[in-house]
């Protein structure tokens, strides 16, 4: 908020490509929430991973050739190097919150820290028993999955919904109107933003209409009926999460319309009892992070609503791309005017 209120100065607006900030704004929340007083190293870290999943997304894009990728072109080379790196500094990261640990000199209070005290009783209960808790290794890897999957959606999600408040003043209005009766010009709080409901009503038919992970994949691991068809074990089946979020059987023939309204009275409601809105994904692996995103994005929204009105620049383009979630292929040029 403050570098928006810096950017409009003593004018009354001014125009802004809000996707970069939202980004960063959503990599300082993961940063700190995993990582915390190592945030700053933590930030280089999803730089570095950043820069992997665009190598990563080029990979998809190009022909696959089985074991190409042992190759030392230069793309590999650079995803090797990556891959290095980002370990290296995970790795120190992890040794200095083991040393706070140990010294008790900080709270334990983000996941990386959480993380290694629960792995380090597990692995006391154990006893002389192998194969309990995680190695180093594993620590990361429960590092980046959760900045991978936590960081990049909560940002898409916060930027088509300025895109569509954008589209629906009426809306824009009404979330504010709301924000404004609950926290006046108080910064808001958990209590609060829990019953926030035309701003959920809101990100729900955002999420519906944009969802940032577009589609998920799943191995069969045994024979499977969908339907009239049978398919085998191993069959790598892709569930493609915005078709079916636009799908006129599921949603009606305004399934491709922006209408918050469809969950004024819930998910339930909305979906009829049908699993047709899952942005989140379903079952056993569904994401672990939907809560805190939707925390995160409701405190994000409403400090801006709080703050500014906004509106889509002349030279907004409109081009949503999938670079692993759905992103504003030219940023999102909006124009921010002080409340
Ligand atoms: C709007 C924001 C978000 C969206 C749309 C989203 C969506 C998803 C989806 C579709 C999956 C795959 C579920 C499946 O395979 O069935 C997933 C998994 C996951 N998400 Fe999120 N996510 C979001 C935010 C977050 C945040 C903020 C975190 C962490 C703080 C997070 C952590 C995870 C993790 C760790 C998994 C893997 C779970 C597993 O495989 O068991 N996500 N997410």
């Amino acid at each position: 908020m403050k570098e928006w209120k810096m950017l409009l100065g003593e004018r009354g607006s001014c125009m802004v490509d809000v996707w970069p900030f939202l980004n960063n704004l959503t990599a300082d929340v993961i940063s700190r929430t995993a990582f915390g007083s190592s945030y700053e190293e933590g930030k280089i870290v999803f730089q570095l991973l950043k820069e992997q999943a665009q190598l990563t997304a080029k990979v998809f894009q190009s022909v696959y050739i089985p074991g190409w990728r042992f190759l030392p072109t230069r793309l590999n080379n650079r995803m090797k190097k990556i891959n290095y790196e980002i370990g290296n500094v995970l790795s120190g990261i992890i040794q200095k919150q083991e040393g706070i640990m140990k010294t008790c000199e900080a709270p334990n209070d983000n996941l990386l820290g959480l993380l290694l005290e629960s792995n380090q009783k597990e692995i006391e209960d154990g006893g002389v028993k192998k194969d309990v808790g995680m190695n180093t290794n594993d620590v990361i890897n429960e590092c980046k999955l959760f900045y991978f999957a936590g960081q990049e959606t909560t940002s898409v999600l916060l930027n088509w919904t300025m895109v569509l408040l954008s589209r629906f003043p009426n809306w824009q209005t009404l979330a504010r109107e709301e924000v404004i009766e609950i926290f006046g010009t108080k910064e808001p709080d958990y209590e609060g933003l829990n019953r926030l409901k035309v701003v959920t009503m809101i990100l729900y038919e955002v999420l519906r209409l944009y969802p940032p992970v577009t589609a998920i994949t799943r191995v069969l691991r045994k024979k499977t009926r969908v339907g009239n068809m049978t398919l085998p074990e191993g069959a790598l089946v892709t569930i493609p999460i915005v078709l079916v979020h636009h799908d006129f059987e599921l949603w009606g023939s305004d399934a491709k319309e922006f209408k918050p309204e469809r969950f004024s009275e819930g998910i339930l409601k909305a979906t009829n009892g049908q699993v047709s809105f899952i942005p989140f994904g379903w079952g056993p692996r569904i994401c672990i992070g939907q809560n805190f995103a939707l925390l995160e994005a409701k405190m994000a929204l409403s400090l801006i609503l709080q703050n500014f009105k906004f509106e889509l620049s002349s030279s907004y383009v409109h081009a949503p791309v999938t670079v692993i979630t759905a992103q504003p292929q030219f940023g999102t040029n909006i124009i921010l005017q002080k409340l």
